[in-house]
This record gives C-alpha cells, sequence and structure tokens, in this order.
C-alpha cells in the first residue's frame, strides 16, 4: 500500500462515516449500547493460548483483489474457533476490503472467542458501531492518527468496554502507546510497497516494551516463522490470507496447528 493509498482510505472513511452519522446518529448508537458490556478480553486470550493466532476473516484486499469473494461469516470463524484460533479478527471495511460490520454481528452468535473489529478507525461514531455488533477490541493504526487522537480514541475505546490493538511499522511509533492500548501489533506489510516480510517483527522486537503482549502481523505464511516470531518474544500472530485464500480456511487453520505443534515438538 502507497502512503497515498492509506490516504485514500482514510479519505473515503471519513466521508462513509460522515454518510453513515446521517442514517444512524451517534446519539441513537449510545441509547442503543445501554450499559457497557464487558469484552471478550483478546488480551487475555492471546496469553492463555497455545497457538496466538488471531485468525482474519478477510473477503479482498488493496494488494491482492479478491481472495475468497464468497466468504460466508456465518461459517468461516466458527471453523477457525474449531481449529484453535485464540481469537478473531473481522475486516469490516467495504470499500477496499469487502467486509462489512453485518460479518461481525452474524459471527457473534456463532463464536465464543474475542473478535477484533480490523477497520481504519478514526472517530469515536466506528467505536459505537463495533460495540453495537459487539466486536471486543478495535485497531488503532498510528499512520492514520496522530499520537493525540490515538490517546483519545483508546481512552473511549475502554470506556464503552472495547480493548485496543495499536499497529505499528517503525520503532518511531512507539510514541503512540499510552495507557489505554491494551496489545501492541507489528505490522509486517511495507505501506510504500505492500511488500510483507515477517523478519521486520524480528528487527523490531528488541526494540518494543517489556510487559505488554505482542502480536506480529502481515505475511505470516508457515509455522516455522510463527516459531521465530513467538522465540523473539511475541504472543500473538495475526493471520489473514495464508488461511482466506484457500477452499475452507478453517481447515487450513487446523493443518497449519498440525504443523505448528509437529515442528515445535522436534525442534
Ligand atoms: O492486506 C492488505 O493488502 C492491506 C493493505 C493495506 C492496509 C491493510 C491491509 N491489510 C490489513 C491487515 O492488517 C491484514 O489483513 C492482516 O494483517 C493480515 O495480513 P495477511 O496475513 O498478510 O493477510
Amino acid at each position: 500500500m502507497s502512503k497515498d493509498i492509506l490516504e485514500e482510505i482514510i479519505a473515503h472513511k471519513r466521508i462513509e462515516i460522515a454518510g453513515q452519522e446521517k442514517v444512524v446518529s451517534a446519539a441513537f448508537l449510545e441509547k442503543q449500547l445501554g450499559e457497557p458490556v464487558p469484552a471478550r478480553s483478546l488480551k487475555q486470550a492471546l496469553m492463555a493460548s497455545p497457538t496466538g493466532i488471531i485468525a482474519e476473516f478477510k473477503r479482498r484486499s488493496p494488494s491482492k483483489g479478491w481472495i475468497h469473494r464468497h466468504a460466508d461469516a456465518a461459517q468461516i470463524p466458527l471453523a477457525y474457533q474449531q481449529a484453535g484460533a485464540a481469537a478473531l479478527s473481522i475486516l469490516t471495511d467495504e470499500a477496499y476490503f469487502g467486509g462489512t460490520l453485518k460479518d461481525i454481528r452474524t459471527a457473534r452468535p456463532t463464536v465464543s472467542l474475542p473478535i477484533l473489529r480490523k477497520d481504519f478507525i478514526i472517530s469515536r461514531y466506528q467505536l459505537l458501531q463495533a460495540k453495537a455488533v459487539q466486536a471486543d477490541a478495535v485497531l488503532l493504526i498510528a499512520s492514520a492518527l496522530t499520537p493525540q487522537a490515538c490517546l483519545t480514541l483508546a481512552k473511549e475505546a475502554h470506556a464503552l468496554g472495547l480493548e485496543t490493538l495499536l499497529e505499528i511499522h517503525t520503532e518511531a511509533e512507539l510514541d503512540y502507546l499510552n495507557e489505554y492500548i491494551d496489545v501492541v501489533g507489528v505490522n509486517n506489510r511495507h505501506l510504500g510497497t505492500f511488500h510483507t516480510d515477517a523478519s521486520h517483527s524480528l528487527r523490531l522486537a528488541e526494540a518494543l516494551p517489556r510487559g505488554i503482549v505482542k502480536i506480529s502481523e502481515s505475511g505470516i505464511s508457515s509455522p516455522d516463522t510463527l516459531l521465530q516470531l513467538r522465540e523473539a518474544g511475541f504472543d500473538g500472530f495475526l493471520i489473514g490470507e495464508t488461511f482466506m485464500k484457500t477452499d475452507e480456511p478453517g481447515e487450513a487453520l487446523s493443518r497449519f496447528i498440525a504443523d505448528l505443534l509437529t515442528t515445535d515438538y522436534t525442534d
């Protein structure tokens, strides 16, 4: 993704949110929510899980086009859970990723795992939407926000009972960390070229603060890579395309975990 495309996505998002707010106001959404319901904790799920895999539901991407055009949100998240995922990520951006908030609403009653709303969050309205469909955590992308906006959104997310995943790509973006961030993720996807390189996380690992749950995101396609990342201190691994490009993403995750366990024990 070029920086221009990130800017394009964010510009589109602003227009999209303004349109949505005209149809369903923030005040209406807030009223629907009632008392804050505690989220299923992504952080705790990652710490407790033997795999640490956050399995992603992703129909398309700006880098690859359609990956799994007719993916069913009533079937794949459940299959991921049955295969041994630690948590789920559901892309809700429609224009660039072919997802919708409805995908979380559909998946929620079928699974007990924490669900991350994966989107380009730039306003409190999107946090209300996330809560309304019973997501448990939201993504905050450093390169799409200022540190102050990140702090404000993370604080508001907590007030609504949502956990936060801060995504960084550079060491400098560690400045975005604040007391309301629950998990920090290193994105292996280069924002200028779309190139994904899991060793990017290995290079940044030393710079990450101790005592925070850490995940590595994007471009993870083998158990070997996951084990190297785990060795370097990562607790979680966000994986989408590796599973979604197959006909049966849940079975692909099952095979991945079986290979992971075999590799782990024979090391
Ligand atoms: O996937 C993309 O092409 C992409 C482009 C621009 C911004 C974000 C993008 N992906 C969102 C994600 O964070 C990934 O879906 C997630 O990290 C999983 O990555 P992968 O395992 O490589 O599908």
